[in-house]
C-alpha cells in the first residue's frame, strides 16, 4: 500500500546517483546526508516502537552507503534508549567512504548477519542493499533475506527497508534472487521507478520519501521524465468548462459499437466518455445492432455506421474530434479496416483510441498498424492489456540489461510508445502510461477491484472524453488512468465496471478541488 502523494518525479538509481554527487559537489557533506537519512529512518522506527510499546531492534547491514545509514539509526535510536543490534554481511572495517565513517560512529558490538538470530526482536532494519544493488542476491546473503522473511512472516514482527527492500532493483522493481518483504521503506529525495513497478512495489510495503538536503534544483540537470501517475503532473492540462461554454466546445467522441451480439463493451465505452467530460458522445453502430443499442441509450447518441464507409460519412462532420474503437469490435479485417478509417489523413487533427480488439486486430501486421498512426493527423492513444501489448509488441528486445536486470514494464512501455508513434497505455496493477517523447507515467496504487469486466472499455472511453476536451493527449491518458482508479477507490468493494462510471463525477470532484 503506497502512500501518496509523493514528489511528482521518479529517478531511476543512476539518476539519484548523480543527484546525489551534485549535491555533494555543491558542497554538502555525504556525512550530512547519510545523517538525515538515519535520522528519518530512526524517526519511523521510533514512531513504530512507540506505537507498538516494543523496544528491541535489530539493524542488518550491508557493505555499501545503505548500511551506512544502518549504522547511523542504529546509534540515533540506541540514544534513544531502544535496545539495538547491529549484524553485518561484512565486518565493519573492509567498508570504504562514508559508509565506513558511519560504521565507526557505532560503537557496539557487530554480529555476522549469516548467523545471526531474530529471537525476541521487535522490529528489524533492513540496511543491507539500496540503490547500488548490482547484480542477483546468492549465498549467504540470500539465505539471510530468507530467514527474515520466514521470521517476519512466524511473527508478524515488521520490517522498516532503508530506501528501498534489499534485492529490490531500485530501477526495473524486478527482484534480484530474492528480496526483503517490508512493512515500510523510508527512501530519500524521490521515490525510483522500482518502488512503484511491480513486483517491487509489493515488497516495499507503505512508501514514505524522506527531505535529507538534496535539493530540487539538481533535477534540471538530471531532466526526469518519469513521473508518479498523480494530479501534480497533469493537473494544469485540465479543462473544465466555462461558465459561457456550450457542449460542442467540450468536443465529440465517437465510440464505435460491435455486432448485435457484442454491443455492451462499446455502451461502457461511449458512456465513460460522456462522464469523462466530452460535450457529445455518439455511438456508431452496425445496421444489425441497432436495435440492440437503442433502448439501451439516453445521453448517449445513436446513429448508423455499416463498415469504413459508413465510419467516413459520419466523420465528415468536423466537430466529431475522437474516435474510440476495439470494445467489442471483434478481430479480423474488418476491424483493422476501421481503424485505418478512423486514422485516415484528414484536415481535421482528430484523435483515435484504440484498444481490445482493434489492437488484436494487428497482431500478425504491427507494421500495418505503424504505417497507419504514422500517416493520422491527429494523436493516437493505443490501451494494451500484458497480452495484447504481447501480441502486438512481439519483436520488443526482452533480454536482460547490462547488469542482469530484466527490462522493465516502463522501459518496454517506452519503447512501445517510440516504435509505434503513440502513446501507450500498458495496463495492470502498475499501469505505465508512455508518449513517444520519452514521457511517462506509473499508476502509484490500484484497486484490485479493477480487474473486472468491461474494466478497460471503461478506461477506453475516460480517455476518449478528456482527448474530446482538446486537454495535450499525454496529460489527457494519465488522467485518464487516474480517473479510473479513483473512481474505483471512492467505490471501494464489490466493484464492477458500470461502477467505474458511477463514481467518475466523484473523481472529478477530487480534481476540481484541487487548485492548479
Ligand atoms: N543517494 C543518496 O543521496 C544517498 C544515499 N544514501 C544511501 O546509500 C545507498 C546507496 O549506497 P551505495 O553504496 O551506492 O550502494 P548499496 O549500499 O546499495 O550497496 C552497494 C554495495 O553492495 C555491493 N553489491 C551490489 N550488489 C550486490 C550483490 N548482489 N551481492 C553482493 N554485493 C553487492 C556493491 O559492490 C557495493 O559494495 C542508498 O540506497 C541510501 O540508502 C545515503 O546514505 C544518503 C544519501
Ligand atoms: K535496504
Amino acid at each position: 500500500m503506497p502512500l501518496g502523494p509523493y514528489p511528482p518525479e521518479l529517478l531511476t538509481t543512476a539518476q539519484m546517483a548523480r543527484a546525489d554527487r551534485l549535491t555533494i559537489e555543491s558542497g554538502v557533506a555525504g556525512m550530512a546526508l547519510m545523517e538525515k537519512a538515519a535520522a528519518a529512518i530512526a524517526a519511523a522506527a521510533t514512531a513504530f516502537l512507540v506505537k507498538t510499546a516494543g523496544r528491541r531492534v535489530l539493524v542488518l547491514c550491508g557493505p555499501g552507503n545503505n548500511g551506512g545509514d544502518g549504522y547511523v539509526a542504529a546509534r540515533i535510536l540506541r540514544s534513544q534508549r531502544f535496545k539495538v543490534r547491529v549484524a553485518a554481511l561484512t565486518p565493519p572495517d573492509t567498508l570504504h567512504g562514508d559508509a565506513r565513517l558511519a560504521a565507526t560512529s557505532w560503537d557496539g558490538r557487530v554480529e555476522d548477519a549469516a548467523t545471526c538470530d531474530f529471537k525476541g526482536v521487535d522490529l528489524v532494519i533492513d540496511a543491507l542493499f539500496g540503490t547500488g544493488l548490482a547484480r542477483d542476491l546468492d549465498g549467504p546473503t540470500a539465505e539471510l533475506i530468507l530467514r527474515l522473511n520466514a521470521w517476519r512472516e512466524e511473527t508478524k514482527q515488521k520490517i522498516i527497508a532503508i530506501d528501498i527492500p534489499s534485492g529490490v532493483d531500485g530501477t526495473s522493481g524486478a527482484i534480484r534472487g530474492v528480496a526483503v518483504q517490508a512493512d515500510s521503506t523510508v527512501t530519500f529525495f524521490r521515490l525510483k521507478c522500482g518502488h512503484l513497478l511491480l513486483p517491487g512495489r509489493l515488497r516495499c510495503g507503505t512508501i514514505s520519501c524522506a527531505h535529507i538536503g538534496i535539493r530540487s534544483n539538481v533535477l534540471e540537470k538530471i531532466q526526469p521524465q518519469t513521473f508518479v501517475n498523480e494530479p501534480a503532473a497533469w493537473r494544469d492540462a485540465l479543462r473544465l468548462p466555462s461558465v459561457e461554454g456550450h457542449k460542442y466546445a467540450r468536443g465529440h467522441a465517437v465510440v464505435i459499437s460491435g455486432g448485435a451480439s457484442h454491443t455492451g463493451a462499446a455502451r461502457l465505452s461511449a458512456l465513460a466518455a460522456l462522464r469523462g467530460g466530452a460535450g457529445l458522445v455518439t455511438l456508431a453502430t452496425p445496421q444489425e445492432a441497432f436495435a440492440v443499442n437503442a433502448p439501451a441509450l439516453t445521453a448517449v447518441m445513436l446513429r448508423v455506421a455499416d463498415g469504413p464507409a459508413g465510419l467516413s460519412a459520419l466523420l465528415e462532420d468536423k466537430r466529431k474530434n475522437v474516435v474510440a474503437l476495439g470494445p467489442g469490435l471483434g478481430v479480423g479485417e474488418a476491424s483493422c479496416a476501421l481503424v485505418e478509417t478512423a486514422l485516415a489523413p484528414s484536415p481535421e487533427r482528430r484523435a483515435v483510441v484504440l484498444d481490445a480488439d482493434a489492437l488484436t486486430s494487428f497482431a500478425l501486421a504491427p507494421d500495418r498498424l505503424r504505417e497507419a498512426i504514422r500517416a493520422a493527423p491527429g494523436p493516437v492513444v493505443l490501451t494494451p492489456h500484458g497480452g495484447e501489448f504481447a501480441r502486438l509488441f512481439h519483436g520488443q528486445r526482452w533480454e536482460r540489461t547490462i547488469s542482469g536486470a530484466p527490462i522493465s514494464k516502463l522501459e518496454r512501455t517506452r519503447d512501445a510508445a517510440r516504435d509505434i508513434g503513440a502513446i501507450v497505455i500498458f495496463k495492470g496493477p502498475d499501469t505505465v502510461v508512455a508518449a513517444p517523447d520519452g514521457r511517462a507515467s506509473i499508476l502509484a496504487e490500484a484497486s484490485p477491484w479493477l480487474a473486472t469486466a468491461g474494466s478497460g472499455d471503461v478506461l477506453t472511453g475516460i480517455v476518449a472524453g478528456l482527448l474530446a476536451q482538446g486537454m495535450e493527449p499525454f496529460a489527457a491518458a494519465s488522467c485518464a488512468v487516474w480517473m479510473h482508479a479513483a473512481a474505483a477507490d471512492d467505490f471501494g468493494a464489490g466493484l464492477i465496471a458500470d461502477d467505474i462510471i458511477d463514481r467518475l463525477p466523484a473523481a472529478w470532484r477530487r480534481l476540481v478541488s484541487i487548485q492548479p
